[in-house]
């Protein structure tokens, strides 16, 4: 069984307060890109998982997101392991890692919807997505992927009407990455005292979240005032302790046909909306005159409105 496994960019990241599990109550809206990673799942006969990955920045061993997917499976429902017996499991790796746009988690969304089907178990989305909130905070959304906003740590979804076909130039240095765990933790040293310390006062949450104008252009399927209104409050610390990134932000911005552009996630990847396919392209073309290929990653993609999908 193959699927395709894409990854996210963040329209929006609104850190809206402190959690009392240490993790940062969020209001998000994570929109699905055509830039995908492929994933084989074949049955094996004795009851073990095995990762098989050439990319050198891709752990094989059980720190991958994929091993770990397809071991809560195999502890979740014993019998159908029996039956069935281990999976092997083959990554084809085209996202750039730790680069702010779910690779890992989108990896793991496809091993749980995989073996689901591999097994005969007949999981609902709510279901997977479930046991994709175990395994990390981005999971749940990319089971089925989308437009959509996420709350809590980022694993309650609300769907929003699908935004495919807005082409975007992604680019990530290949000398960087950020840990997502120190852009929240250097977000709270700097950041915390001015945000939400009670959670669970409903009202002073309505009044913390400013989302509104992103979401009503989104419902307006406004490509122009959705890149006016792009936002992530982690830029606040990834831009200034990694110039780079700033630095091709404002490259980005200063190409003709860019009505937006923002970082993704916690970095240290950037994406810019364009206008058209062809302006994509230019642009692609443009910068990468200026900044060779060794150095970065770049690439042409689109919105689209899927998350996890068997490749048919
Ligand atoms: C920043 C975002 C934006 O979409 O994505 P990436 O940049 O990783 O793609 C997510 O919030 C990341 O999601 P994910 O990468 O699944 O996070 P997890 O594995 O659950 O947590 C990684 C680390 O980030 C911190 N974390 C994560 C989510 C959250 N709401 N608050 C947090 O403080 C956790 O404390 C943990 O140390
Ligand atoms: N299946 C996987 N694909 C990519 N990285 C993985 C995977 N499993 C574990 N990792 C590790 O997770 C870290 C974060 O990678 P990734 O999920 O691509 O980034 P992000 O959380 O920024 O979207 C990397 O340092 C990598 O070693």
């Amino acid at each position: 069984m193959k699927l395709i496994a894409p990854a996210k960019i963040n329209l929006y990241l609104e850190i809206i307060g402190n959690r009392p599990d240490g993790y940062h109550e969020l209001v998000m809206i994570l929109q699905s890109i055509d830039l995908a990673d492929e994933i084989e799942l074949h049955s094996i006969s004795d009851e073990t998982i095995r990762v098989h990955c050439s990319h050198p920045q891709v752990p094989t061993d059980k720190s991958n997101l994929i091993y770990r997917a397809a071991e809560l499976m195999a502890t979740k429902f014993p019998q159908a392991l029996a039956k069935h017996g281990g999976v092997e499991i083959t990554l084809n790796k085209h996202i750039p890692v730790a680069a702010g746009l779910a690779g890992g988690s989108t990896n793991a969304a496809a091993v749980l919807v995989g073996i689901d089907l591999l097994w005969n178990l007949g999981l609902t989305q709510t279901e997977l997505e479930d046991l994709g909130a175990i395994l990390g905070s981005d999971v749940p959304f990319c089971v089925a992927g989308g437009t959509v906003i996420a709350t809590g740590r980022g694993e309650q979804l609300s769907p929003l009407p699908s935004l495919d076909h807005i082409y975007i130039v992604l680019g990530k240095y290949r000398s960087l990455e950020v840990s997502t765990a120190w852009a929240y933790t250097t977000y709270r040293q700097e950041f915390g005292s001015t945000y939400l310390q009670d959670t669970n006062d409903l009202a002073a949450r309505a009044a913390a979240v400013h989302s509104g104008p992103i979401v009503k252009a989104i419902l307006e399927k406004d490509a122009v005032a959705i890149a006016q209104k792009l936002h992530n409050d982690l830029e606040k610390v990834v831009l200034p302790s990694y110039p780079q990134v700033l630095q091709l932000r404002e490259l980005f911005a200063s190409q003709p046909g860019v009505i937006g552009t923002m970082m993704s996630g916690s970095g240290p990847s950037v994406f810019a909306l364009c206008e058209t396919q062809q302006q994509a392209e230019q642009i692609q073309q443009q910068v990468r005159q200026i900044i060779p290929d060794e150095d970065l990653e770049l690439f042409v993609t689109r919105t689209i409105a899927h998350g996890v999908k068997v490749d048919s």
